[in-house]
């Protein structure tokens, strides 16, 4: 299966657009999982079994797990994801961009090494950083494009013939780029008048859609900006606020917490998706 078939069936067999983001703070971990030697294989084991069944994707972003030299509980976890629950697309988040030689190493990282369905890519040094991924042609790649964070603004919003840069993105990529029919963009939660943008930019393309949750992005903005006419299109990640949902000195398990808050954001994209 290819990344979008993949990516297409789990949208409409868990009838949810949210994307589980894994991004384990080993400071943030629950008493009984500290010091353990598998700590952070337990932990994200345990949020993706508690939320499965309401997640499009998984979204592991590498940082985490490379700064403690915790790969192979990486390479644990994805082979976890690909045992149990074959029918959700991985993507792993690692923000590549360099040039060809090196980016072919990249690409073998992560759909061979970490066999990820999709990987995040970053487009500042053009096509020639980017093909390496496209040959790997059941792959997504999906290319930033419009990022979350205010400093986003700083060379995205920078206007070059006449309008601005993530524009030329979302039209390069949507236009000359995909080649396999297997990219995706990302655009933030943050700036909902640009989703927009770019959705009427690139049709139906899939775009992952950081920036609920935790950043404060507002999900109706979110999903009426972004949805796709059939009320699909995206992969709205939420990382924090799923992961680390145990209110303090609170009764609930930290599992059931992330299960519940999953669900609860489920729920509250769907109720716009199609109204
Ligand atoms: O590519 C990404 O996933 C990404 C792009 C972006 O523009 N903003 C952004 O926050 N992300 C990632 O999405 C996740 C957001 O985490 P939370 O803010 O905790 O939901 C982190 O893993 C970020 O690295």
């Amino acid at each position: 299966m290819t990344f979008i078939e993949k990516l297409n069936s789990a949208w409409t067999q868990h009838d949810s657009l949210l994307c589980v983001g894994l991004d384990p703070d080993v400071t943030r971990f629950p008493s009984a999982l500290q010091g353990k030697p598998d700590a952070i294989f337990l932990f994200c084991k345990e949020i993706i079994d508690a939320t499965a069944d309401a997640a499009c994707a998984f979204k592991p972003q590498i940082a985490y797990f490379a700064a403690l030299r915790a790969e192979e509980q990486l390479e644990a976890i994805c082979e976890y994801l690909r045992k149990q629950y074959p029918h959700i697309p991985v993507i792993l988040d690692a923000k590549r961009g360099d040039i060809g030689a090196t980016a072919e190493q990249y690409a073998r990282e992560a759909f061979e090494r970490y066999g990820a369905d999709a990987v995040t890519v970053n487009p500042y040094m053009g096509f020639d950083s980017v093909a390496p991924y496209l040959e790997w042609k059941d792959r997504g790649t999906i290319v930033l494009c419009r990022t979350s964070n205010p400093g986003g603004s700083d060379l995205q919003f920078l206007q070059a013939d006449g309008k601005p840069v993530y524009q030329h993105v979302a039209q390069l990529v949507a236009e000359k780029w995909n080649t396999n029919g297997q990219c995706g963009l990302v655009v933030g939660a943050t700036f909902p008048q640009e989703l927009a943008k770019v959705r009427a930019i690139v049709g139906d393309m899939p775009l992952l859609v950081p920036g609920i949750g935790a950043q404060g992005g507002d999900i109706e903005a979110t999903v009426r900006a972004g949805r796709t006419a059939n009320g699909m299109g995206m992969m709205i990640n939420s990382s924090r606020a799923i992961l680390y949902a145990k209110p303090a000195n609170s009764a609930e398990g930290a599992a059931q917490a992330s299960r519940r808050v999953a669900l609860e954001t489920r729920d509250a994209i769907n109720q716009f998706r199609r109204a």
